[in-house]
C-alpha cells in the first residue's frame, strides 16, 4: 500500500480551502486532480524543448516528438496493446466513441446493421450511435439493466440478431460504479462475429485493464480521469481493424500524398490523427500514467474498494437515503445517491458550502436516470488520494444540511 500522505503533498490543491473550509474533493468522475510530476513535465516541455512534432528536421522538434511517440509507448505498455501501432491519441473518450462510431459504420456497416449498447452508457457512447442511426439508418438495440444495477446478461445473450455487427459498452458505470463483465461479454459477441467497443473512461483510472485480456477490439478513456491532462484521450483498436476503417478527419499528419487527382493516406496511428497534436497534453499523460503505475494499480483497486465499502457503510447511517447499485458488492470508487426529497442539486450546493465536492444531475446518463426513476442523482466518487476522514467529512455534512429540509 502507498503513504497517503506522501500522496496528497503531491497534489497540491487538496489542501486548499474553499469557503474557508478544508476542499473535499469527491468528484473524481468528472475529472481528477493533476500531480506536481505532471504538470512539471508538461512545463518543462513548453520551457525548454517545445516544438510541432513529426517531419520537424530541427532539434527542438526531434525531441517534441520523441516524448510524443515515447508517450505512446507507454500508453501501448499500460494497456498492454500489441503494438503501439493500435494507439490513437484524441481528444478524449468521447472523441474516440466519435472516431468509432463514424468510421465503424462508413466502413462496416450498411443500412439496418445494428449495435448493440447499454442502459447505463454515458451520453457519449450513446448519442454518436444515434447520429449514425439518423445519417445512415444503423440499428440501436439495448442491454437492459436489473434492479441491482447490473446488465442482464440473458437478456444481451438474446439481442443478437445476423445483423448485429458491433457491442459498445462501458467497462464501468460512472453513475453507478457497477463494473461490467466486459471480457465475458466480448467472448460472447465474438461467438457471433461481433466486435466489441469498450468505454474505458472509469475503468481505466482505478484498475489494471489489459486490452489483450479482454480480447476487445477497440477501447478508450480520457487522460484527465487518469490524473493527467485535459484535451487528450486514447483510442486502443486492434491493427486490423485500424487499418480496415477509414479516416476520421483529414488534414495534415495523416496523408500519406495529396494532389487534387488523389490522395493517399498514413497506417494507424497517424491516419486518426489529422492536425497537430497536443504533444505536451500526450507526455504530461505518459507521465500520469507512470505516476499511477509507480503507486500500483492493484494498489489503487485495493484503497479505492476500502474507501467504498467504508463510505457505504456510513453513507447507510444517513436517515431516507437511497443508495442506487452496490447491491451485490459489484460496485467501485463511485457511489449515487439521494436523500428523502431532496433535491440533489440542493444537496450539492450545501454541501459545497462547507468545502464538499460533489457532482449533482444527471451525469450525462439521462437514459441511466430513467430506469432510476430519478431526474438526477448526487454522486461521490473517490481517487487514490481520498481517505476515509474525508468520507467521514461527507456523511457529517449531510447529516447537518439534510436536518435543514
Ligand atoms: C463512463 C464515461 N464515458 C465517457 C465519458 C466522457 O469522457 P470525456 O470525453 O473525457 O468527457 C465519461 C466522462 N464522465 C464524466 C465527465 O464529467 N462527469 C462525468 O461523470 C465517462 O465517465
Amino acid at each position: 500500500m502507498y503513504d497517503i500522505n506522501k500522496v496528497r503533498d503531491s497534489f497540491p490543491i487538496l489542501s486548499r480551502t474553499v469557503y474557508g473550509k478544508p476542499l473535499v474533493y469527491l468528484d473524481n468522475g468528472a475529472t481528477t486532480q493533476k500531480p506536481l510530476c505532471v504538470l512539471d513535465a508538461m512545463r518543462e516541455e513548453y520551457l525548454n524543448v517545445n516544438a510541432n512534432v513529426h517531419r520537424g528536421v530541427h532539434w527542438l522538434s526531434q525531441q517534441a516528438t520523441d516524448l510524443h511517440e515515447a508517450a505512446r509507448e507507454t500508453v501501448r505498455k499500460f494497456i498492454n496493446a500489441r503494438s503501439a501501432n493500435e494507439v490513437v491519441f484524441t481528444r478524449g473518450t468521447t472523441e474516440s466513441l466519435n472516431l468509432v462510431a463514424s468510421s465503424f459504420t462508413e466502413g462496416c456497416m450498411k443500412e439496418g446493421d445494428e449495435v448493440i449498447v447499454s442502459t447505463m452508457e454515458h451520453h457519449s457512447n450513446i448519442v454518436p450511435w444515434q447520429l449514425q442511426a439518423q445519417r445512415r439508418g444503423i440499428v440501436l438495440k439495448v442491454i437492459p439493466m436489473t434492479e441491482e444495477g447490473v446488465l442482464d446478461l440473458d437478456a444481451y445473450r438474446k439481442l443478437f440478431t445476423e445483423r448485429t455487427r458491433l457491442v459498445s459498452i462501458t467497462h464501468v458505470s460512472n453513475v453507478l460504479g457497477t463494473v461490467n463483465p466486459v471480457k465475458e461479454m466480448t467472448r460472447i459477441a465474438h461467438e457471433h462475429g461481433v466486435s466489441v467497443m469498450v468505454d474505458g473512461a472509469q475503468s481505466v483510472p482505478h484498475f489494471a485493464v489489459d486490452v489483450q485480456e479482454l480480447d476487445c477490439d477497440f477501447l478508450a478513456f480520457s487522460g484527465h480521469k487518469v490524473y493527467g491532462p485535459t484535451g487528450v484521450g486514447v483510442l486502443y483498436g486492434k491493427e486490423a481493424w485500424l487499418d480496415r476503417l477509414p479516416p476520421y478527419q483529414g488534414g495534415g499528419e495523416m496523408i500519406g500524398h495529396v494532389s487534387f487527382e488523389k490522395t493517399t493516406f498514413e497506417r494507424p496511428p497517424l491516419k486518426f490523427e489529422a492536425g497537430t497534436p497536443d504533444y505536451v497534453a500526450t507526455h504530461g499523460l505518459a507521465k500520469a500514467l507512470d505516476y499511477v503505475s509507480s503507486l500500483g494499480m492493484d494498489n489503487i483497486l485495493s484503497h479505492e474498494q476500502d474507501l467504498t465499502r467504508y463510505a457505504l457503510r456510513q453513507l447507510r447511517t444517513v436517515e431516507g437515503i437511497h443508495i442506487y447499485g452496490h447491491s451485490n458488492g459489484s460496485g467501485d470508487a463511485v457511489i449515487s445517491f439521494n436523500v428523502g426529497n431532496i433535491h440533489p442539486m440542493d444537496l450539492g450546493t450545501l454541501l459545497d458550502q462547507l468545502g464538499i465536492a460533489v457532482r449533482t444531475g444527471h451525469h450525462c446518463a439521462q437514459p441511466l436516470m430513467d430506469r432510476l426513476g430519478v431526474l438526477g442523482t448526487v454522486r461521490a466518487s473517490f481517487g487514490l488520494y481520498n481517505t476515509r476522514e474525508e468520507v467521514d467529512a461527507l456523511v457529517a455534512g449531510i447529516k447537518r444540511v439534510s436536518v435543514m429540509f
